[in-house]
């Protein structure tokens, strides 16, 4: 069920448009994403999603529009999010034990030095580390963890600081089932008991389906929001992708089928 919009929203844009060049990967997007809303960010490659989450992170600039964070510009809100990113394997030399990584999702954000500052932060990264049940791996050094292993660290760095919004890209690759599961039930618990806000950028809808609030989903410059029911239709996707897609549902799973009659393994077509 959506949550009730009766707060300001968490993530605010307005008449947004991003362009390389010539290139327009976004143009005209409004979304207001209200406190512990779950959007999940649907698209082909290069249709834009991972810049969307850099444009909230503020390392990249609108080309038009506005954008708010929390209530504040991007790069002024980085301390309210927490951000997953797509995954990549971290160097295999690299001196770091994964309760430090862990750490520096906590590091700048508040109390600062002194014992009780050090033991705050103690307690907090303990407890981020046991939420994601990483006690077993956490004094190790991350590069010589699994991809797994280190994915499940990098969300509890990005949960560490109570974050008002979590931006996740991709953050269920390379997790086995039961992981994804644990993982996304994190997720889930934190936003319903701490009201923080999800954009979730996924080729594969269907682990998260069940949280879903609503899709943006971006296909070569168009776009549309709303509900799964409303998104995930044939006819939608048809408009979208500007060729026939059919969208079949079977029991409570979504799967795209293309203009060619393949089946996609995941709910976005591979091909097009
Ligand atoms: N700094 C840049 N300058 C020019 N083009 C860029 C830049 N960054 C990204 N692009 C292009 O913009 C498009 C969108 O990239 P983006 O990474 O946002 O896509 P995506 O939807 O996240 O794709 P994927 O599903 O493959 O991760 C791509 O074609 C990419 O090559």
């Amino acid at each position: 069920m959506s949550p009730i919009v009766t707060t300001a929203p968490v993530v605010s844009l307005s008449g947004a448009r991003l362009a390389y060049g010539e290139r327009v990967l976004w143009d005209g997007l409004d979304l207001d994403v209200a406190p512990g809303e779950f959007v999940a960010v649907l698209g082909p490659n290069g249709s834009g999603k991972t810049s969307l989450m850099r444009v909230l992170l503020g390392l990249r600039a609108l080309s038009a529009g506005r954008v708010s964070v929390a209530g504040a510009a991007p790069g002024r809100a980085n301390r309210r999010i927490g951000y997953i990113p797509q995954q990549r394997a971290l160097e295999p030399t690299l001196a770091l034990r994964g309760r430090d990584l862990v750490g520096l999702g906590w590091d700048g954000h508040r109390w600062g030095l002194g014992l009780r500052g050090v033991r705050e932060r103690g307690r907090r990264v303990a407890e981020a580390v046991a939420a994601v049940g990483a006690e077993g791996f956490a004094d190790r050094p991350v590069g010589l963890l699994s991809g797994g292993e280190q994915q499940r660290l990098r969300v509890a760095q990005a949960l560490v600081g109570d974050p008002a919004v979590l931006l996740c890209d991709e953050p269920l690759l390379s997790l086995d089932l039961a992981h994804q599961r644990a993982v996304s039930d994190l997720i889930d618990a934190r936003r319903r008991s701490a009201g923080t806000a999800v954009l979730f950028v996924t080729h594969e809808i269907n682990p998260v389906l069940h949280l879903v609030d609503r899709v943006l989903y971006l296909v070569d410059g168009r776009f549309r929001i709303g509900p799964p029911a409303e998104v995930m239709t044939s006819r939608t996707l048809t408009e979208l992708y500007r060729t026939d897609v059919e969208v079949v549902r079977v029991r409570d799973q979504i799967h795209v089928v293309g203009a060619h009659g393949e089946v996609c393994e995941d709910s976005h077509l591979a091909e097009h």
